[in-house]
């Protein structure tokens, strides 16, 4: 265990599904997703004072206090020193149970109320709409967390993740190395495990596995494996969560990123939410529609496939000849089209194959959303994506990313300063008008975040003092 003075703090990354949504719920197919460099950040200090106590604070929102009481076997209570004021935080809560359930039944020099913890999350700005964007470093909203508007990052995940390992790392009496394979698999089983208890059901955990690992071509679990461990707090749950955790489980994750010189800017399209059901339904068609269905998603997955190959492609061509690659990049970035062919027909040829790709994913998925009744790309999402890739020099294409609908949108572009500038300058002029179902006049708010390929970390000299 860590000594009672030094807070031990972990982050893990948010995510963007570029490609793969619906699709990665079944483990014949690929998600593509993309770590984010918008964190959540989990500090822990232990606390003498109360054995076994802990209080959880998110001091961006106001009535943002949870607290817990360990027992000797390692069972959490939650309660609140004001019983007129109860509040609930599924995902904290599930966490502590989840992670205290493990240490007791796989450590016995574990002593569950040896200690008590002061816990601090810090959530990047991103994960929430801000007033503007120049507000302060985890900036106080000033509401509950229910009530801010969040930008669909996965803070839930990130948030789980860097909870699940400065957890164990601060109280496991042998820490586990969350850098080495091992100890990543074991917190993203945990984590995972602790994600669908949660929400109460159980996703593709594409979230969580981006959040562990950082940006990865994702094939899910089995949900069968979360089947024996049944719920929290009845008989023999810990030692059935421990051997599940400790088991290899059959998710894979292969490393990948955006070429480079390539970056990632998302928008956040507040304009309504997306249709409730969304699953649901697009799952119901894929059941009564089965042989429509899979040739549909065949399709898809060839396409995603391709674009993912068209990432790898570019790293070769950026490692093979440098100069000529950047030569590529300049060109595109100044929309010149005589200069890039004259860059190498090959370089800009592989730059062309993914403004392709992507242009042809978002048919399928046009496709997928009309045959299933789903507004996974709905119009007023494709007028906007046209129009920024026509218009914004440098962009290579954009995407409705995870399940689609109203709520983002997600751009590939070079990067580039003034392709930056140009895209936000046209994102902040947009006029986003909606369509039938949907409230107009929404705008389109640029978010700072961009890929990053780190997962969950431990961090030193990230946070600043007052919160430590
Ligand atoms: N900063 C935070 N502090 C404490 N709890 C948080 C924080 N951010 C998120 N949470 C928890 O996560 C919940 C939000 O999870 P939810 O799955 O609805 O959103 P999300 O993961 O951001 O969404 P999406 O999957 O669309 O990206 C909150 O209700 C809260 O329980
Ligand atoms: C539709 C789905 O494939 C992706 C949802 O992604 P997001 O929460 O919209 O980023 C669901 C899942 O994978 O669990």
């Amino acid at each position: 265990m860590s000594d009672s003075k030094s807070p031990t703090a972990y982050s893990a990354p948010g995510k963007v599904l570029l490609a793969g949504g619906y699709l990665v719920l079944d483990s014949n197919y690929s998600g593509l997703v993309i770590g984010l460099s918008a964190r959540i950040h989990s500090v822990i200090s232990s606390t003498g004072a109360e054995p076994g106590r802990i209080t959880v604070k998110s001091p961006q929102f106001t009535e943002s206090d949870w607290h817990y009481q360990v027992e000797e076997d390692g069972r959490i209570n939650a309660f609140h020193p004001d019983p007129s004021q109860p509040r609930k935080n599924p995902f904290v809560e599930t966490t502590l149970r989840y992670v205290y359930a493990y240490l007791t039944a796989t450590s016995t020099s574990f002593k569950p109320t040896s200690t008590g913890l002061l816990i601090t999350i810090l959530a990047d700005n991103d994960y929430y709409s801000q007033p503007s964007p120049d507000v302060p470093q985890f900036n106080h909203l000033g509401v509950p967390i229910s009530k801010a508007h969040k930008t669909g990052l996965g803070s839930s995940a990130a948030l789980v993740t860097s909870l699940t390992a400065a957890l164990v790392a601060h109280l496991s009496p042998s820490p586990l190395d969350v850098t080495s394979g091992l100890g990543q698999s074991k917190i993203h089983n945990l984590a995972q495990a602790a994600h669908c208890a949660a929400q109460g059901k159980v996703g593709s955990g594409f979230d969580v596995a981006a959040a562990v690992f950082g940006s990865c071509v994702y094939h899910r679990f089995s949900p069968a494996i979360l089947e024996q461990v049944g719920d929290a707090g009845v008989a023999g749950f810990n030692s059935r969560l421990a051997e599940c955790v400790d088991k290899e489980w059959d998710f894979s994750v292969e490393k990948t990123g955006l070429p480079r010189g390539v970056r990632l800017l998302m928008g956040d399209v507040d304009c309504g939410s997306a249709t409730p059901g969304m699953v649901k339904q697009v799952l119901g068609w894929r059941k009564e529609k089965a042989e429509e269905a899979k040739k549909l998603w065949d399709e898809l997955e060839s396409r995603n496939v391709k674009l993912i190959k068209g990432f790898e492609e570019l790293s070769k061509l950026a490692k093979e000849d440098q100069q000529t690659y950047d030569f590529a990049l300049e060109a595109l970035a100044a929309g010149d089209i005589s200069h890039a062919s004259e860059s190498g027909s090959k370089f800009s040829a592989a730059f062309d194959d993914i403004t392709s790709y992507v242009a042809s994913i978002r048919e399928s998925v046009r496709e997928m959303g009309e045959a299933s009744g789903v507004a996974i790309e709905p119009a007023a999402q494709k007028r906007l994506l046209d129009a920024a890739c026509d218009s914004v020099n440098g962009v290579l294409g954009g995407v409705v990313p995870g399940a689609g609908g109203y709520d983002a949108v997600a751009f590939l572009l070079v990067d580039n300063d003034q392709v930056i500038d140009n895209l936000k300058k046209f994102l902040s002029e947009w006029k986003f008008e909606g369509d039938a179902d949907v409230q107009a006049g929404g705008t389109v708010k640029s978010l700072k975040t961009r890929e990053e390929y780190a997962g969950v970390q431990k961090e030193e000299g990230v946070i600043p003092e007052q919160y430590l």
